[in-house]
């Protein structure tokens, strides 16, 4: 699918095959049927669904909207040029998509803290809206239902030099030329750490969030981008017909984006191109079938059913499907033997750990009051749902560089207060505070941005992803930040992410199958990657929730040995089943039972507790030492 630039001439490829056939096409397709007119229809189309396949294909949501952003660039740039109130059409097209772009931030804001079908009627609203405003209070600036004729075409050149780029093949080149660069930043976009986000938001928004990054900021970023395309498709429009017409702003439209780029192939930059250029062909050649003039309509809606059904990924996506699989056949095929010789014969894959990711300094300050020892303190913590007391005014603290244990019965609370603690579900009552600094209220990207993370019970992996992509999306969170606009450098060309990686997957003992996507590994190695993705966040206080769940014997000796190594370098808080496990690593450990603190002490005061062992299992006595 959609693939960022590998290194060396072969990463510029998709560049040069798209050159090749924009220089090409208007040779070659007019034997097809299509007119020169018609291709640069195609190409603006093109241009819109450039920035629209970077929200929809690329981070998975779905806009109804995109019409709205093409009529404010189409209908402000037209209006500059015919009042006159600008002269230069590039200087117009240029307001036009600032235009589009500062509305996409003003819908964008709305829309983006929604999700699924949420998200998409909103902006359906707000496209409805747009086209209400256009043909009524603003009609003595948009010409209503009239639309705005005369838009002129751009001039290259001043004076007596200047060249207007008129109808036909110059303004096919124009439009060739900008829909090009346009394919170029995007997929500079794709490929960038943004666009790497982009991508992990799709798979799992809620991961990307606990690792740090800030997700409805990074949403609407693609929102903004997706509406500057749309808006300098819409002022290319105008000139390109000399006219700007009111249905630029209809639901139509949008609705027209959406075929296109799902019958072409959501995710792959160019398939709302190539949806558009069979999409117009059929429009303009069944029309001219005798007997089809009324029936077109008809006839489109069963090709595009018979399309997504035959094609489930569209065009250039089944395209891309079948290329990708056939150059990796070989590679998936070991990948897939590997995890069936893990699972079948329970090979432990782990050895030795090797060198630990260096601790990043804090980026908080030290308390200056209070006991600076003290990593992490819950005061009271409770979550109540309904009439059900999960956890019921637990306090605790967990000393600075130690092994904290949490344990307890099936239900005694354990989860729900490990997602407390870093802020994924907020307490009925009580605070946490991390290195003296209260951190319950601030959401859990910035309790992970201020050095808290956490491993699952539930792996929270990206399945599609490989694990080396993994363990990128984590590592960037806190050397980023919660947001930055890096658009233009590579996802992989950070040297202290990428060493941080290697460090991780040699430690995981990943390294052979750093290219593997994560929904290929056996079971084991997921629960091994997602303890990795915490630690690639490089956290001060690291909570494993159950990391041993599911583990071989040999695993479980393994991984214990390498969390006592990471507990060398920063504070570890552990749930866990495996009280043999617990009692060797823990240096103190705290008992709920039925959300209520039990006990509280050193692993030889919670094995002689009574209290524990009465109410927590018979089976601690077992661990009574002879
Ligand atoms: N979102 C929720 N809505 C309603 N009840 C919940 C919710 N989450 C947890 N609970 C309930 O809260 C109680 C504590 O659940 P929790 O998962 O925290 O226990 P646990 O100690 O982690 O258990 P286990 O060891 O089985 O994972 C359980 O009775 C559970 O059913």
């Amino acid at each position: 699918m959609m693939r960022p630039r590998s290194g060396g001439l072969r990463g510029w490829l998709p560049e040069l095959a798209v050159l090749c056939t924009l220089i090409v096409a208007p040779i070659v397709f007019p034997h097809l049927g299509f007119s020169t007119d018609l291709l640069t229809r195609v190409l603006n189309w093109g241009l819109i669904g450039l920035g629209f396949d970077i929200l929809f294909g690329l981070t998975g949501l779905l806009s109804f909207g995109q019409a709205a952003f093409f009529g404010v660039g189409g209908f402000v740039s037209a209006y500059l040029l015919v009042s006159h109130t600008i002269d230069s059409v590039w200087l117009a097209l240029t307001i036009g998509t600032v235009a589009a772009g500062l509305f996409g931030l003003l819908v964008g804001w709305f829309a983006v803290r929604r999700v699924g079908i949420y998200f998409t009627m909103i902006t359906l609203a707000f496209g409805q809206m747009a086209y209400f405003i256009e043909n009524s209070p603003l009609s003595d600036y948009t010409g209503g239902e009239n639309g705005i004729p005369g838009v002129p075409v751009p001039v290259l050149g001043f004076g007596a030099h200047a060249i207007r780029i008129s109808a036909g093949m110059p303004m096919y080149v124009l439009f060739a030329l900008i829909f090009f660069l346009g394919y170029v930043l995007a997929r500079r976009i794709v490929g960038s750490p943004v666009g790497a986000i982009l991508l992990a938001i799709k798979e799992n928004t809620g991961r990307v969030a606990m690792l740090g990054h800030n997700v409805p900021a990074y949403k609407l970023t693609a929102f903004v981008i997706a509406a500057l395309y749309a808006g300098l498709a819409g002022g290319l429009l105008g000139s390109f017909q000399s006219y700007m017409p009111p249905d630029a702003f209809s639901l139509e439209t949008s609705g027209q984006l959406v075929v296109q780029t799902i019958v072409g192939g959501a995710g792959t930059l160019i398939g709302p191109l190539v949806g558009a250029a069979v999409w117009l062909w059929l429009r303009d050649n069944l029309q001219l079938i005798p007997g089809f003039a009324i029936l077109w309509k008809l006839v489109l809606g069963i090709a595009f059913i018979i399309l997504v059904i035959g094609l489930r990924r569209g065009i250039c996506g089944e395209i891309a499907h079948w290329w990708n699989e056939r150059r990796n056949l070989a590679a998936a095929k070991a990948a897939e033997a590997k995890t069936e010789a893990i699972e079948a014969h329970n090979i432990d894959p782990i050895t030795k750990p090797v060198a630990l990711p260096r601790e990043v300094r804090l980026t908080i300050a030290e308390p200056t009051t209070g006991d600076s020892d003290i990593a992490l303190e819950a005061k009271s913590l409770a979550r109540h749902y309904g009439g059900l007391k999960a956890v019921d005014g637990v306090s605790f603290k967990v000393r600075r560089g130690s092994i904290h244990a949490v344990i307890g019965p099936n239900g005694a609370g354990k989860s729900t207060l490990f997602k407390m603690l870093l802020d994924e579900v907020s307490p009925s009552s009580g605070e946490v505070l991390l290195f003296g600094e209260k951190i319950t209220g601030v959401g859990v990207s910035r309790a992970a941005q201020l050095g808290i993370a956490k491993s699952n019970q539930l792996n929270q992996l990206f399945p599609n992803l490989s694990v080396r992509k993994n363990l990128r999306i984590a590592a960037l969170a806190r050397r980023r930040g919660p947001m930055r606009f890096d658009l233009l450098r590579g996802a992989g060309s950070i040297p202290d992410v990428e060493e941080q990686i290697v460090s991780i997957l040699g430690l995981l003992n990943l390294v052979e199958r750093a290219d593997t996507p994560a929904h290929i590994l056996a079971y084991g190695e997921k629960r091994r990657l997602e303890i990795g993705m915490a630690l690639a966040t490089s956290p001060n206080v690291l909570l494993l929730d159950e990391p041993l769940a599911g583990m071989s014997p040999a695993e479980r000796i393994a991984t214990c040995a390498f969390i006592r190594d990471i507990g060398r370098s920063r504070t570890v808080v552990i749930v866990e089943h495996d009280l043999d496990a617990i009692f060797e690593l823990a240096e103190r450990i705290t008992v709920l039972y039925e959300g209520r603190l039990l006990a509280d002490g050193t692993a030889d005061e919670i094995r002689r507790n009574p209290a524990v062992q009465d109410a927590y299992l018979g089976g601690l006595h077992a661990h009574e030492p002879a």
